[in-house]
């Protein structure tokens, strides 16, 4: 059983920039399921989709990996591939936690953990990579660049899995976010906790419309790009070498 996210309950004097330390770490199960409508669909989706697009001999990528969810989805869906499996986070407080997990874990093919930014970590040799809610903490002016590392090696017919929290034009922004607060209250967030989560993500997490995504995506090199879920202001695309 996760701990229970209650890192805004406490008394702040200020709502310091969010970041992924070891105390986020600790309740990130409760955190993510309570803060991302349809997170265990974009999980469990990731594994089906790797197994559709994954090559024998490949690596398959999970940047951002945290605890290691969408290593674990991709690995199971892989049971008897002599892929590898990758998982990168510069979190070392969450890689620890993902070594647990995985050590709990034998079902399926090699799987290394490694920390590092995934800005600078070589990609090589992949069929299949996944960004599960993790672009958005990129800088922006960098993002292109990583998804073009990508796309020059995955192999044709690859794929990446790309998770995101986007932006919408004003009309509809402000009907996204209203539901997106709705989905924090109906999991247990009162109105001051989703109030400093907003404020201490807002220079962190930085959303983009979906047409910045569909094009950058095509600049970076891959040739088709399907939404395959969205829940509220979370969309899930897969983009094809
Ligand atoms: C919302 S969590 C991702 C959730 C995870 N992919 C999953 O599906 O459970 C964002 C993760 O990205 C990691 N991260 C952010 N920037 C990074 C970078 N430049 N290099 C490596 N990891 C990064 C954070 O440490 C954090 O673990
Ligand atoms: O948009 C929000 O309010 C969030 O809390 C989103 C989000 C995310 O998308 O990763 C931000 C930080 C945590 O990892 C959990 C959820």
């Amino acid at each position: 059983m996760s701990e229970r996210d209650d890192i805004y309950t406490r008394p702040h004097e200020s709502v310091a920039d969010f970041e992924f330390n070891s105390a986020v770490a600790r309740v990130f199960p409760d955190m993510i399921k309570r803060s991302v409508p349809g997170y265990a669909e974009t999980v469990a989706m990731s594994g089906i989709i790797a197994a559709r697009y994954a090559q024998p001999g490949t690596n398959l990528y999970d940047l951002g990996c945290s605890l290691g969810a969408v290593t674990l989805a991709m690995r199971h869906a892989l049971k008897n591939s002599d892929c590898r499996i990758i998982g990168i986070d510069n979190s070392q407080s969450m890689l620890e936690r993902a070594g647990h997990y995985l050590a709990l874990d034998d079902d399926g093919p090699e799987v290394d953990l490694i920390c590092a930014d995934i800005c600078e970590h070589p990609i090589e040799n992949a069929s299949v990579t996944a960004l599960n809610f993790v672009l958005q903490f990129i800088e922006p002016e960098k993002r292109l660049s990583l998804l073009s590392r990508i796309a020059e090696a995955t192999c044709d017919g690859g794929a990446l899995i790309l998770s995101e929290k986007i932006a919408f034009s004003d009309s509809e922004q402000s009907i996204q976010d209203t539901l997106h607060h709705d989905f924090k209250r109906a999991n247990g967030y009162s109105d001051l906790e989703i109030a400093q989560k907003r404020s201490a993500i807002e220079n962190v997490l930085i959303p983009e419309t979906e047409e910045v995504h569909r094009d950058r995506l095509k600049a970076a090199g891959f040739s088709q790009v399907i939404r395959w879920y969205q829940c509220f202001n979370f969309v899930s695309y897969l983009a094809v070498k």
